[in-house]
């Protein structure tokens, strides 16, 4: 009889899970190409490129609740957080649920919850180098980036690039933002950037997050 890995529960390969993991213990960051399966991330560019066309993304900002601003040379992509409304969106939520417990089980991080949007960048657009959660202040534990593009020449830019935890300036990877590539980092310590895009550029972004009950009440998820 086969053992069953703790690992196999998510939908993904568990050589592949195991990858991720020691990635994230070893470097702070993992990217994987073929990743995320090739029809489900077909599927869900297809429905962002239909709510693009309906006006139906907003103006991302930056920081949270009344801190929320909108800042065009920080940050100029369009979004809409998902709301498990489409067949699409509630595999693609369950393979992250997956994700989160196998991530769990091996490294006890106590993730509770995802929260994940659609984000779409028009021609120009970037998003400069930061941090998703700052330490201590945040709950955002792992960040996560599905790339939906279903070609993507070398020389349409939109990279991300992924800067050492120790030495903001030191680059350690630039992530080609191809359908398929799933990239995933610590939220506090790991900087990042996406250079300017030249094609549309489609993607989710995604946050395993850590409860943080402040005064007894449950910070909301955005
Ligand atoms: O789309 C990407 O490659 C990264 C996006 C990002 O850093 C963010 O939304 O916080
Ligand atoms: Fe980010």
């Amino acid at each position: 009889m086969t053992p069953i890995s703790p690992l196999s529960t998510s939908g993904l390969p568990p050589a592949r899970l195991t990858e991720l993991i020691d990635a994230l213990v070893e470097q702070g960051w993992f990217v994987g190409e073929d990743f995320i399966d090739m029809d489900l991330c077909a599927e869900l560019h297809r429905e962002l490129a239909v709510m693009a066309a309906r006006d139906e993304l907003d103006a991302a900002g930056i920081g949270r609740g009344q801190a929320h601003t909108l800042r065009r040379d920080i940050r100029g992509d369009a979004i809409r957080w998902l709301d498990r409304q489409s067949q699409a969106q509630r595999r693609y939520l369950d393979v992250m649920q997956g994700l989160q417990k196998a991530l769990n089980q091996a490294l006890f991080l106590g993730l509770f919850e995802y929260e994940a949007h659609f984000a779409r960048y028009p021609p120009q657009a970037f998003y400069q180098r930061h941090l998703d959660s700052f330490r201590g202040r945040s709950n955002r534990v792992i960040s996560t980036v599905s790339y939906l593009n279903p070609d993507w020449p070398s020389d349409a830019g939109g990279e991300m690039v992924i800067f050492a935890a120790d030495d903001p300036e030191r680059e350690m990877a630039r992530v080609r933002p191809t359908a398929g590539t799933f990239a995933c980092f610590l939220s506090e310590t790991i900087p990042h950037e996406v250079l300017p895009t030249r094609l549309p550029r489609a993607s989710i972004a995604g946050w395993f997050r850590r409860n943080a009950s402040l005064g007894g009440l449950v910070d909301p998820a955005h």
